[in-house]
């Protein structure tokens, strides 16, 4: 699985969507690994081809994926409980939190900006180190903040579009 990052919305007005984003962690795991197969791949030279099942070689690098309960300004009709505690089902790469794009753009864009800080630090001690990524296609962190950043200025764009 090729990607820098996930982020799974659920509603915290809707139990189901909870389930529906669990089960899509769980699948995600299956092609990415987990803090302990990147710890044995490290020290065994193991590449991602051998284990995933998947042509492309390098290290395994983990997912961090950004749990998001939105809708949280309908506390009233809330469903689901907030989690002080991260879900038992949640990695250590796993962020977990609750936001309202209704009304905090703001609060979004500082969750998605902790995601991004989350690649670069499992990213960075690797690439100083001179070791091969398995998304090598993205480049250096510093080329990868870039690509991130034009890709966050879109929700910026709509954000000013959507209060003109
Ligand atoms: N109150 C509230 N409504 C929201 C929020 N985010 C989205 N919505 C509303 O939820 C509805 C669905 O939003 P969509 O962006 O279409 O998202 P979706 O994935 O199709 O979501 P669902 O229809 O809820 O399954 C719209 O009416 C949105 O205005 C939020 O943070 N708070």
């Amino acid at each position: 699985m090729q990607a820098d990052a996930a982020v799974l919305v659920y509603s915290v007005t809707d139990q189901s969507s909870v389930t529906a984003a669990r089960h899509a962690l769980g699948c995600m795991r299956k092609y990415r690994p987990s803090v302990t197969s990147v710890t044995h791949a490290q020290t065994s030279g193991h590449r991602r081809g051998q284990s995933s099942g998947q042509a492309t070689s390098g290290m395994l690098l983990p997912l961090p994926v950004l749990l998001l309960g939105n809708k949280n300004d309908l506390d009233h009709v809330r469903t689901v409980q907030r989690h002080k505690e991260k879900q038992e089902w949640c990695s250590d790469y796993t962020l977990t939190s609750e936001c309202s794009a209704r009304d905090d753009a703001e609060g979004v864009t500082s969750l998605f900006n902790n995601l991004i800080k989350k690649v670069l630090e499992i990213r960075e001690p690797l690439h100083r180190s001179g070791r091969k990524l398995s998304q090598g296609v993205l480049g250096s962190p510093s080329q990868l903040r870039t690509t991130i950043k034009r890709r966050l200025s879109m929700f910026s764009r709509a954000d000013r579009v959507a209060t003109l």
